[in-house]
């Protein structure tokens, strides 16, 4: 590599605990890959309090959608206030603004749902007509479908703050991505893990995409030090199925990639991609292998339009997970 210039590189975030833990991560591995590498680099956090955060007792369907977590951190971005921010995969609109590129997506944590349980270790164990919290249609509808007699009800706020609604609000379980509870370190908060076969995640759930400016070739050579190439790969095949079925926009949809095996052609992914009716009434899920990631993700998603999820998608678009 050649010399680098001496820079503070700022790095931008929301104020919530997992967003301000899960970007002091990412600042910890990227210190230690410049040490490793010699890169006169040096990190500072900027808070930056989003309109997605300002308003959070209104369905944020209403005021915008997801992307208003995102938005504000990509103009701080674009003009040059910050130089890099970490955000969840799954928050992650799937176009980016001209000007922004995904400068790594680094290795993935848990991908899967958990439930944390009032009492009981299982799903099965929930009480018939128990209640459940959780705002995603995504997971109501994968729920619903094999437990019919739950009540899902919405529940919505950081996780921190749902965690304190299960007991205030007197849920039975609340259902959370297990990859936000080990980030913050509360595992042992985890009652039950839901496994792809029961509850298909949401794309990206587990990743993180730290972005950066695609004119800034210092920051882009050293995340690319960050990349893992099969958190990438699998990423790619479930952003790839999300683009395919409605760009942007959240939706009862749910993909899970894996590096299924490797060989002389190189990795074969699999991939499985769902969308569900939100009551449980119709659930429909596609399997396939395949070598080429945004092939993959677009093959399953033309699969599941074929056999109707286009009638569940216009029906529901728009909604947060
Ligand atoms: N929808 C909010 C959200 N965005 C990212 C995570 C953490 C999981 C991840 O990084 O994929 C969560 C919380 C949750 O769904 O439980």
């Amino acid at each position: 590599m050649s010399e680098k210039q001496e820079r503070t590189i700022v790095v931008g975030t929301r104020q919530s605990a997992l967003a301000l833990t899960q970007t002091g991560q990412v600042i910890d591995q990227l210190e230690a890959i410049c040490k490793t590498n010699g890169l006169p680099y040096t990190f500072e956090i900027r808070k930056i309090i989003t309109k997605g955060d300002r308003i959070l007792d209104v369905t944020l369907s209403k005021v915008g959608g997801k992307g208003l977590f995102v938005k504000e951190i990509e103009g701080a971005l674009l003009e040059g206030d910050i130089d890099l921010a970490v955000h969840s995969m799954k928050d992650m609109p799937y176009k980016f603004p001209e000007g922004l590129i995904n400068g790594a997506i680094p290795k993935r944590v848990s991908p899967f749902d958990c439930l944390i349980m009032k009492e009981g270790d299982s799903l099965e164990a929930l009480p018939s007509g128990a209640r459940v919290g959780t705002s995603s249609l995504r997971r109501s509808s994968q729920l619903k479908h094999l437990r019919p007699d739950l009540k899902l009800e919405s529940i919505r706020g950081n996780i921190d703050s749902r965690i304190r609604k299960l007991k205030e609000e007197g849920f039975d379980a609340i259902v959370l991505a297990e990859a936000g509870l080990s980030r913050m370190g509360w595992e042992g908060k985890i009652s039950a893990t839901l496994s792809s076969d029961i509850c298909v995640p949401a794309v990206g759930q587990g990743a993180l995409g730290i972005q950066c400016r695609e004119n800034d070739s210092a920051v882009k050579e050293l995340l690319a030090l960050l990349n893992d190439t099969d958190t990438e790969l699998a990423v790619r095949c479930e952003r790839s199925f999300l683009g395919t079925l409605q760009g942007g926009c959240q939706v009862p949809l749910g993909a899970y990639a894996v590096i299924a095996k490797r060989d002389e052609e190189g990795p074969l992914m699999e991939m499985t991609g769902m969308v569900g009716h939100p009551d449980g009434s119709l659930l429909l899920k596609e399997t396939l292998q395949g070598r080429n990631p945004e092939q993959l993700g677009k093959l399953i998603a033309e699969k599941l339009i074929e056999r109707g999820a286009d009638a569940i998608l216009a029906e529901f678009g728009g909604e947060h997970e």
